[in-house]
């Protein structure tokens, strides 16, 4: 800001509208001073409020006579964000009734990613054996990589003080060189040999590179049984965006980005990839960003958010898991990853590749009706085959009292365990037990300030909420009736079915894989290795094991409990369980060995679970879709859900009746609620909510954003409208 001087006379007639990545529902108009060059996209430093903030230009104007306008004071030197950046955030917004300053808050995370990067010293070793080499210049010439180096870098990874590494150049064992702190990535090879191909797998990924070739926009469902290749064949795609000298994003499961995954890549390209996710630091953020934005970064694996870098040179997005939940952001800029992903892709006319092995139906219908090109990988290569699936009625095969695995799951584990080989138990609950009860007076230990029991955990030997994290020591006695060692576990956890297994097997080594024991990243991978490697022989796990692993070694599922995600007022739920089955399922048998899994079920005729076991899934879309036709339902119609709350309950509901008297009239729209939510109350706030149902013709953004602009809230009272919901809770 160095030349605010320079443009003092003002252009009478050009104005600009500014943007800034603040709360705010549009761009602001400014003058623009004469001489001063603008393009759309631009950065731009301008006064709001007492302060000067940067923004973006938005658009231009010209000035009506007799307004004052502040002005514009300068143009930030930096590459602007593109045209079609600035329509996806647009879309963004109005799509899904956020503000425009937030969703380009999304964008825009951190101001230094906007100057080149900065120059540090860097340190690198010589190749040279320095002079007295001591242990702890010898720790940092072993450990202080990768290279080049800080030396506040290389001396933390040796645990050695940088005084030591800055030594080691005067003993001649590193060399100091000037160089950018946030280095370039290195550029991928589109031309090293990838695995040889199954001809399926061949032809399905000449598919995709063909649709790269065309240089529009497309939509591709890559729809493959588990284990089928589906990320092999999509690498076809990735080369071919690369030989054309595009980026590309790959899009995966937060959860499903982890070093594993990264080294395919690697393999395949010949370089690590850039990867973006929730819990990287300030650095490596900013690094990525900068690189992305400047069009040198061209391969980027990351989480639902790194849609919203700025790429200049975008050709391709692939959707990994496109079925999964968590690409919607619920929290903050309501958003669909996966359906963003689709509108990023068109307002920039490239392609998308929508992977999975279970996919929406709202993308198999799109398939079905001609939208999306469907591209099926039907098996797995090789001697892989697919996984028998069987249920076992509960009904008819009870458990021991107090236990949770009937007797064909207990006999399917010894079979497979006795041949070396390694089972699966699949439960979706962590902890110990998700009911801790009085035996006395029957009182539930529930959360302070929340609608939710909370859970036994014994590996600390705490009671915890799950929806807040709230946690505390297990108590002695009763907190009703105060009766000591009155209190009971009620229903199986992880750890629960862990303890059940490891006394069944008492020679087996069990662990635990969830989200409360992969405690860090590398814990985490270290535990996969050693379930890789088989040095486990029962693994039980909740939803983190699902997702994208290859143990070439298991060759049986258990499934504890088929009906958890059946229970609940949620639509999806049906889809929901088909989907989650057959991915973790699908981790049996994917090498040389075949494999099954078994179902433990109170409700075999479910048409969820008969598809499962008849491995017939066509069925099950068919009357999913039919259910969904005959009820308006996505895809065939639209809906949106609206959350009230604040404090007081009286006062929620208060909002959201004058929040349903201030509907607008309008056709095709049906309006159910408002009602208190399933979970009626969250960190001390209670909650309401409203569904709004519409047909398909109708434009449901447009029409909640209306309504919602004719309510005001008091400040602690909040209206969240999310389009599309995917949680019903
Ligand atoms: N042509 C091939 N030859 C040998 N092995 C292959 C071939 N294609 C894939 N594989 C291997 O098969 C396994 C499954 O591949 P991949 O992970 O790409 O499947 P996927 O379809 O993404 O599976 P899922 O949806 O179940 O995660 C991997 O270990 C992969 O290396
Ligand atoms: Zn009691």
């Amino acid at each position: 800001m160095s030349s605010i001087a320079c443009y003092h006379a003002t252009n009478v007639n050009q104005t600009a509208q500014i943007l800034f990545p603040v709360n705010v529902p549009t761009a602001f108009d400014y003058a623009v001073p004469a001489g001063l060059d603008l393009a759309r996209g631009d950065f731009v430093f301008a006064p709001i409020g007492k302060q000067m903030k940067l923004g973006v230009v938005w658009g231009f104007g010209t000035a009506e006579p007799g307004r004052e306008l502040k002005s514009i004071v300068d143009r930030k030197a930096t590459r602007p964000l593109s045209p079609d950046m600035l329509d996806f955030i647009d879309w963004t917004a109005r799509y899904n009734g956020a503000s425009l300053g937030n969703v380009l808050r999304m964008v825009i995370r951190n101001y230094k990613a906007l100057d080149p990067s900065a120059i540090v010293t860097l340190y690198r070793p010589s190749g040279n054996s320095p002079k007295n080499l001591t242990p702890s210049r010898a720790a940092v010439l072993r450990e202080g990589g990768p290279w080049p180096a800080r030396a506040s870098e290389a001396a933390a990874r040796a645990g050695v003080s940088t005084g030591v590494v800055k030594g080691l150049v005067k003993a001649g064992g590193l060399v100091a060189e000037s160089g950018p702190v946030d280095p370039p990535f290195p550029e991928p090879d589109a031309d090293l040999l990838g695995r040889e191909l199954t001809i399926g797998q061949k032809e399905a990924g000449e598919d995709l590179a063909a649709q790269i070739r065309t240089g529009r926009f497309n939509v591709s469902l890559l729809d493959g049984v588990t284990g089928s290749g589906k990320t092999e064949v999509y690498f076809e795609a990735v080369a071919e965006a690369l030989r054309r000298g595009k980026q590309c994003l790959i899009l995966v499961p937060e959860i499903a980005l982890t070093q594993a995954g990264l080294r395919r890549f690697a393999e395949r390209f010949g370089a690590e990839p850039a990867s973006w996710h929730s819990q990287m630091g300030e650095a490596a953020r900013r690094r990525v960003w900068r690189e992305v934005a400047q069009g040198r970064c061209k391969l980027v694996v990351g989480a639902r958010s790194a849609l919203y870098l700025p790429f200049p040179k975008l050709g391709l997005i692939v959707v990994d898991e496109e079925h999964d939940t968590s690409y919607k952001q619920e929290e903050g800029v309501i958003y669909n990853a996966r359906d963003m992903a689709v509108v990023r892709a068109h307002l920039s006319g490239h392609s998308v590749i929508l992977a999975s092995a279970t996919p929406s139906l709202e993308s198999l219908h799109n398939a079905r009706n001609g939208k999306f090109a469907h591209i099926i990988l039907p098996e797995r290569p090789g001697a892989a085959v697919l996984p028998e699936i069987g249920l076992v009625d509960l009904k008819e095969h009870v458990p021991e009292k107090g236990k949770f695995l009937s007797q064909p799951l207990l006999d399917a584990i010894d079979v497979v365990t006795a041949r070396g080989e390694q089972a699966l138990l699949y439960l979706n609950r962590r902890g110990y037990a998700p009911l801790i009860i009085c035996r006395s007076c029957g009182e539930k230990l529930k959360s302070p300030d929340t609608d939710s029991w909370l859970v036994q955990h014994k590996r600390t030997g705490r009671a915890m909420c799950h929806l807040t994290g709230f946690s505390m020591p297990m108590p002695r006695e009763c907190p009703k009736c105060h009766t000591e060692d009155s209190l009971t576990s009620v229903g199986p956890g992880v750890e629960r079915v862990a303890e059940e297994a490891q006394e069944a097997f008492p020679n087996a080594r069990v662990e635990i894989l969830s989200s409360d024991t992969a405690g860090n990243p590398a814990e985490l991978a270290e535990r996969m290795r050693r379930m890789e490697q088989g040095e486990i022989d029962i693994l039980v796990g909740t939803q983190m094991v699902v997702k994208g692993h290859n143990f070439p070694k298991l060759t049986f599922v258990g499934v504890v409990d088929g009906d958890l995600g059946l229970a609940g007022g949620d639509p999806r739920a049906g889809e929901r369980t088909y989907q989650t089955l057959v991915q973790v399922a699908g981790r049996a048998g994917r090498a040389d060995k075949p494999g099954h899994a078994l179902i433990q079920t109170h409700q075999p005729e479910h048409e969820a679970l008969v598809a499962l076991a008849a491995g017939d899934r066509e069925m099950f879309i068919g009357v999913e879709l039919a259910m969904r036709e005959m009820l308006g339902l996505p895809p065939y119609g639209k809906l949106a859900a609206v959350i009230f709350w604040g404090p007081e309950a009286a006062k929620v509901d208060a909002l959201a009746k004058k929040f349903l008297a201030a509907a607008p009239r309008a056709d095709g729209i049906e309006i159910l609620g408002p009602s208190e939510a399933p979970i009626g109350r969250l960190r001390g706030m209670f909650r309401r909510r409203l569904f709004v149902q519409a047909e398909a013709s109708v434009n449901l953004s447009k029409y909640m954003a209306t309504w919602r602009s004719k309510i005001r809230t008091a400040s602690k009272y909040k209206i969240q409208i999310d389009i599309d919901p995917q949680s019903f809770m």
